[in-house]
């Protein structure tokens, strides 16, 4: 019964999709409910979890349980956090080496170009390749290593916060989307390992949804999962200082909207995140005010 119900209130959602469109205020909440509660039965139901968030909860669980052995339980469960951006970062590379059914989604007049590619088991991926007007160090200082301060020239972040510092290159982040007008995707919030790998000049972002024992799905948001994704950045080969940008966003957004809703989201979202990135590069004096800074509201 709970594996149906989804599949139902999904469908009912597609007929209504008109009407949906037109609802407002506490109709939409209303419906966003409607889908947070459907993302929890999932999360109870533990059949829908993948391998990796089991193996995770297990280790957790294990370490909070003998505390006491402090060293080693600790230990574990960094390198069970390491390991998850490792593999996140391989998985995410091979999606990005495989050349072969990427579509032109939207090419844009400044040369940004936003491919797609339906994966196996039916996900929809999306690949944007950049050139952004920074050098890889930079680009890693705004996207790493000041991660919290994204939600400040991102009005798509509401709230991004770093729970574990596991390494230097290594931690899990709990992000929140922030509501937008005329959006119909509800906010979702996203729990995830960050890892940041050099090789040579390159710099590789990786991510994955994972889960905290500690941090269970926030009230009012669905949960979505990130992943395996990630941002690669390297020098341009003209030696002007600025980098090749390649950015797959592999994203499961929970919740009942139709898939056609979805599609034409991710993508807008990834050329947003771009335009956003691009506006905070041109802004390196520290005293302007920009126009998207939620502050200046
Ligand atoms: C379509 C709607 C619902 C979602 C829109 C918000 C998306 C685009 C936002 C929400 C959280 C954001 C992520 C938060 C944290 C990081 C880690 C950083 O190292 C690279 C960017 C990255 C990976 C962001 C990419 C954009 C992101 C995925």
């Amino acid at each position: 019964m709970h594996s149906m119900l989804p599949a139902v209130v999904k469908l009912c959602c597609g007929i209504s999709y008109s009407h949906v469109r037109s609802a407002t205020g506490l109709k939409r909440a209303a419906m966003a409910a409607i889908g947070q509660e459907l993302a929890h039965l999932k999360k109870d139901s533990h059949l829908t979890f993948p391998g990796w968030a089991r193996i995770t909860r297990h280790i957790e669980n294990r370490c909070e349980g003998v505390m006491s052995k402090g060293a080693i339980a600790l230990k574990d469960e960094e390198s069970a956090y390491e390991k998850q951006g490792r593999d996140a970062l391989e998985k995410a590379l091979e999606i990005i080496e495989d050349k072969t059914g990427w579509k032109i989604e939207i090419s844009e007049e400044n040369g940004d170009v936003i491919y797609s590619k339906t994966l196996l088991g039916a996900r929809k991926v999306f690949r944007l390749e950049a050139v952004l007007d920074a050098s890889p160090e930079e680009l890693h200082h705004h996207l790493f290593i000041n991660v919290t301060e994204m939600k400040l020239w991102n009005p798509n972040i509401q709230h991004i916060e770093v729970l574990k510092r596991v390494s230097k290159d290594t931690m899990v982040t709990h992000e929140v989307s922030a509501e937008a007008a005329g959006n119909l995707i509800g906010q979702r919030d996203f729990l995830s390992v960050r890892h940041c790998s050099k090789q040579k000049s390159c710099i590789y972002l990786a991510g994955i949804a994972t889960h905290l024992e500690s941090y269970p799905p926030q009230k009012g948001f669905v949960r979505a999962q990130d992943g395996p994704t990630c941002i690669i950045i390297q020098p341009t080969e003209d030696s002007t200082g600025r980098s090749r940008f390649t950015w797959l966003l592999n994203m499961d957004l929970k919740g009942w909207l139709p898939k056609s809703i979805v599609y034409q989201a991710l993508p807008r979202a990834q050329a947003d995140f771009t335009r956003h990135l691009r506006r905070r590069l041109s802004d390196r004096a520290p005293t302007a005010q920009r126009r998207d800074d939620p502050r200046s509201k």
